[in-house]
C-alpha cells in the first residue's frame, strides 16, 4: 500500500514551526473545531525543538527501537498502529523489524514532516500518515495487530494521552494484539531538599528587601519537573500505581491510593517525588525491556516529579510515614492534573515530631 497522503508541501519557518501550506484539509480534524488546551497541546507538537528533545532521549528511544527491534517475531508480517507518531521514528522501527504495514497517526503539524521523513528513508510504501484525532481518523484497516505509543507524560498521566491510546486499543486492537509498551508504575519517595525548598519556596518571603510572599502558594502547588539526586531521598519506596494497558480503563486514570514509606535515616522530608517505570512485551525474558524514570536510573527528558509540604517532617531511621495521593484530570482542562496528598507522620518516641497534613497541587 502506498501512502494515502500526498506530500505535504512542508515548511519549517525561521520560528521552527512546521506548518502545512496545502495540506492543512486533508486533516481528519478540524482544529479550530477543537477546545483551546486541545489546540494549544496539538500546536506545541508543531514545534521541532520538542520532537528534538524526544529524539535526543536516548533512555526513552532507545528503549522503544530495542523493544520492538528485539522482539521480531512479534512485528513479522503484523499491522501495528502508531498512536501520536510525530517525527514516524516508532513507526520506522515497526518497519525494520518486519511488520508488513504501519499506520501512523497524528494531530499536529509534524506529521508533515514524517512524511518527507519516511518518504526520504524509503519507507512510504510500508506506513500511511494520516493526519487527524486518532479519535476522528478513519483507518485503512479494521483491526490491527499491534499498537506503539509513546504517551508518557510527566507524573506519567500528565496531557492525558493515554486516554487516546486505550481508544485506539478499544476500537482497533485484534483479540490478544499486543500494545507497545503495556505496562507503567508511579512510584512515591521522600526527599530532604533544604537548599532547593529555599531558593524555590522561601525564596519569594524576601525579594530585595520586599515580601513576595504571595507567590508562594503557586510555587508550592505546582509541582516541580526535575532531577532528584538518589542521595536525597530518605524513605524507601512505594508503588503509587501499576497500570496494565491491556486491560485499564480511562476511568481507572483517575486514582486514590495509600503509601507507606519507611525512613531509611535519620533526616528531614520535605518534599514526596514521583516517577514511573514502563515496560514492554517480549517473546521471552532476554527480550524483555523495561525503563525508569526514577532518582536511581539515567537522566530522562521526565526528570522526576517534586511535591513540597508545607511542613518539614524529621524523621528517625525506620519511622514511618503513612499518606494518600489523589490523581485525576483537571476538570477546566482534563490535559492538567489535580493531586492530593496527605501525609501522617507519628514519631516513635514523644509524638513531639509527629505531624500531619495535606496538600493540594496543580500540574498545568
Ligand atoms: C510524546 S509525542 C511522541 C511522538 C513520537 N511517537 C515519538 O516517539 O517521538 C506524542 C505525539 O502524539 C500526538 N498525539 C497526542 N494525542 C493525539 C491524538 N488524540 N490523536 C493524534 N495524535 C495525538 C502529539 O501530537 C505528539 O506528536
Amino acid at each position: 500500500m502506498s501512502c494515502v497522503q500526498e506530500d505535504s508541501k512542508m515548511v519549517t519557518g525561521s520560528d521552527g514551526l512546521a506548518t502545512e501550506k496545502s495540506d492543512v484539509e486533508s486533516s481528519a480534524t478540524e482544529k479550530s473545531a477543537l477546545p483551546f488546551y486541545d489546540q494549544h497541546y496539538f500546536s506545541s507538537y508543531d514545534h521541532f525543538g520538542i520532537h528534538e528533545e524526544m529524539l535526543k532521549d536516548q533512555v526513552r528511544t532507545l528503549s522503544y527501537k530495542n523493544a520492538i527491534l528485539k522482539n521480531k517475531n512479534l512485528f513479522k508480517d503484523k499491522i501495528v498502529l502508531d498512536v501520536g507518531c510525530g517525527t514516524g521514528i516508532l513507526s520506522m522501527f515497526a518497519v525494520r523489524a518486519g511488520a508488513k504495514h504501519v499506520i501512523a497517526v497524528d494531530m499536529s503539524n509534524i506529521i508533515g514532516m514524517a512524511r518527507k521523513i519516511v518518504d526520504l528513508n524509503g519507507l512510504g510504501d510500508k506506513i500511511t500518515l494520516l493526519q487527524g484525532k486518532l479519535e476522528d481518523v478513519e483507518l485503512p484497516f479494521p483491526e490491527v495487530d499491534i499498537i506503539i505509543s509513546e504517551w508518557m507524560g510527566y507524573f506519567l498521566l500528565y496531557e492525558s494521552m493515554l486516554d487516546t491510546v486505550l481508544i485506539a486499543r478499544d476500537r482497533y486492537l485484534k483479540k490478544g494484539g499486543l500494545i507497545f509498551p503495556d505496562k507503567a508504575s508511579i512510584h512515591i519517595a521522600g526527599i530532604e531538599d533544604s537548599n532547593y525548598k529555599e531558593e524555590k519556596i522561601h525564596y519569594w518571603e524576601n525579594v530585595y528587601g520586599f515580601d513576595y510572599s504571595p507567590f508562594i502558594d503557586i510555587a508550592m502547588a505546582e509541582p516541580l519537573v526535575d532531577t532528584v539526586e538518589n542521595n536525597s531521598i530518605v524513605t524507601t519506596s512505594s508503588k503509587l500505581i501499576d497500570l496494565d494497558l491491556n486491560t485499564v480503563t480511562i476511568k481507572e486514570l483517575a486514582f486514590y491510593n495509600d503509601f507507606k514509606l519507611v525512613a531509611t535515616r535519620d533526616d528531614s522530608v520535605h518534599a514526596f517525588i514521583a516517577w514511573f517505570n514502563i515496560e514492554f512485551p517480549a517473546e521471552d525474558n532476554a527480550s524483555k525491556i523495561v525503563f525508569s524514570t526514577g532518582p536511581q536510573a539515567h537522566y530522562t527528558h521526565w526528570k522526576q516529579t517534586v511535591f513540597y509540604m508545607d511542613q518539614v517532617l524529621d524523621v528517625k531511621r525506620d519511622e514511618v510515614i503513612h499518606g494518600s495521593l489523589a490523581s485525576r484530570p483537571n476538570t477546566k482542562n482534563p490535559r492538567e492534573l489535580d493531586v492530593e496528598i496527605k501525609w501522617n507522620f507519628k514519631d516513635a518516641f514523644d509524638g513531639s515530631r509527629s505531624q500531619a497534613g495535606k496538600y493540594d497541587y496543580f500540574m498545568r
